[in-house]
């Protein structure tokens, strides 16, 4: 069995519910999680949902939460749970897809409860890009998407709050035996040959040595 349809079918406990295939795409700002699951979508027909994306057309739409939304992404604060949790709800119900790479989220111990709460969703692994903050902070500088928040004085601040409250979601999910670690620092190219290793099932993949 491959190891994608193994993780999925234990993560959701059951071989005739058909529940979502979710994987939760973690790592620094700046650590390369938009770029690879662009190549992911391309490859392995998964939908990519960006929760930063989500909440920026958010403030972009003139929702009632825009405001405040645009403050905590200037201030690299994580949003309320129930906030990100329902555009992404409603963004997965209209891809029509069942294969998600839920970019960014979650992004604390919060995120995580509430969206298995809410869902009854476990993810089937995490994507975890492991990059040093010296080589994002290169990255973010050079971005040049416009972002509010690519600047240094917010990019410290986000640094902090990944330590500080996204690091323990990992180590969570690590716990579980459900974290697959990227060596990020390594080029766009080299950082997805890793990549499709971990969505390649096992009888798909050829023997190299
Ligand atoms: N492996 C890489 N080597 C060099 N540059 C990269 C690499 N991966 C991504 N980049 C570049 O770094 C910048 C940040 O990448 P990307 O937007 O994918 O990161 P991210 O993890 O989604 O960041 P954020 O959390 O801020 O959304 C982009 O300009 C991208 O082109
Ligand atoms: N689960 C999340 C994800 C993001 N945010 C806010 O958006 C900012 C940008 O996120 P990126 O993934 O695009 O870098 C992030 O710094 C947070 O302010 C959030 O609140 N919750
Ligand atoms: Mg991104």
């Amino acid at each position: 069995m491959g190891s994608i349809e193994a993780a999925r079918k234990e993560a959701n406990g059951s071989l005739t519910e058909k529940k979502p295939c979710v994987v939760f795409v973690l790592g620094g700002p700046g650590s390369g999680k938009g770029t690879q699951c662009a190549n992911i979508v391309q490859h392995f027909g998964y939908t990519h949902l960006s929760a930063g994306d989500l909440l920026r057309a958010e403030i972009k739409s003139g929702s009632e939460n825009g405001t405040m939304i645009q403050n905590m992404i200037k201030e690299g604060k994580i949003v309320p749970s129930e906030v990100t949790i329902k555009l992404l709800q409603k963004a997965m119900l209209e891809s029509g897809n069942d294969k998600f790479l839920i970019d960014g989220f979650p992004r604390n111990e919060e995120n995580r409860a509430a969206f298995e709460a809410v869902t009854k969703i476990e993810p089937a692994f995490v994507l975890f890009f492991n990059c040093p903050e010296e080589e994002m902070e290169r990255r973010l500088l050079n971005r040049n998407q416009g972002r509010e928040d690519d600047n240094i004085e917010t990019i410290r601040k986000r640094f902090k709050v990944f330590l500080e409250s996204s690091l323990p979601v990992i180590e969570y999910y690590n716990a579980k035996g459900k974290v697959r670690e990227i060596d990020a620092a390594k080029s766009i190219e080299d950082v997805f040959e890793d990549v499709k290793v971990i969505f390649t099932p096992k009888e798909e993949q050829v023997a190299t040595a």
